[in-house]
């Protein structure tokens, strides 16, 4: 339950379909992109790892180090939105294959969350209106019944596949498609 006032989703949804080709639950989903922030191998990243739970949901776990501190001993709240962000972007790429981009993140960060905790995130779809997709998640400390530390809720607008070779890198846009063509991952 979210502390932001307003009804969520804000406006009328429909159910969201999932792909055909959408992963089956227990699905370990790997690295998206290797050089992405939130999963990849990259140097004080989050190496957020993900699953495919039941429900159309994406269950994801990141341990927080020193090189993700804000207070001292405590996780920066800007990198702990940038963990839902992926979580709920996983379960959007994963589960819908519609290529999306986040629009809108709210966060509510409900207990401080320590170095050396690990970060449990159940991220779910909510429904879709048009372009628009509505997902949320909680995480919780340290195990999958843990308390609540955060919260968050995020609309991800369905956008061309142009949207990324026109404002991103074409050539790394290329070698994510090459390592899901090895992966064998089918858009
Ligand atoms: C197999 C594959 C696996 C893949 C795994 C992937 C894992 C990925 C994990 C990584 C995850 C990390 C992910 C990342 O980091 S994504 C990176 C961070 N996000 C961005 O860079 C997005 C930047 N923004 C844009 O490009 C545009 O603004 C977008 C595309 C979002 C919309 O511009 P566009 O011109 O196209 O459309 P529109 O403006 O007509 O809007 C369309 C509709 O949306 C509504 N709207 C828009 N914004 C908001 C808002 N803030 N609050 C409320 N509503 C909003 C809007 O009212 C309208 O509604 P309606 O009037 O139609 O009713």
């Amino acid at each position: 339950m979210s502390r932001v006032p307003g009804s969520w989703p804000p406006v009328e949804i429909e159910p969201p379909v999932l792909h055909p080709n959408a992963p089956a639950p227990g699905t370990d989903l790997g690295v998206h992109f290797a050089e992405c922030f939130g999963c990849g191998e990259v140097e004080g990243g989050l190496h957020l790892r993900s699953s495919v739970g039941d429900d159309q949901t994406v269950q994801s776990k990141f341990t927080v180090t020193r090189a993700h501190q804000g207070a001292p001993g405590l996780a920066h709240g800007g990198l702990l939105a940038c963990a839902f962000d992926e979580a709920l972007g996983s379960a959007v790429g994963n589960l819908l294959r519609r290529p999306a981009v986040t629009g809108r993140l709210e966060t509510d960060f409900r207990r401080p969350v320590p170095v050396g905790s690990t970060l449990y995130i159940e991220a779910r779809l909510d429904g879709t209106a048009g372009r628009k997709i509505y997902v949320s998640a909680d995480g919780r400390l340290d195990a999958p019944d843990g308390p609540v530390a955060v919260s968050a809720r995020g609309l991800f607008v369905q956008v061309g596949i142009e949207h990324f070779s026109t404002h991103g890198d074409p050539q790394a846009l290329e070698k994510l498609a090459e390592a899901q063509r090895k992966n064998q991952i089918n858009p």
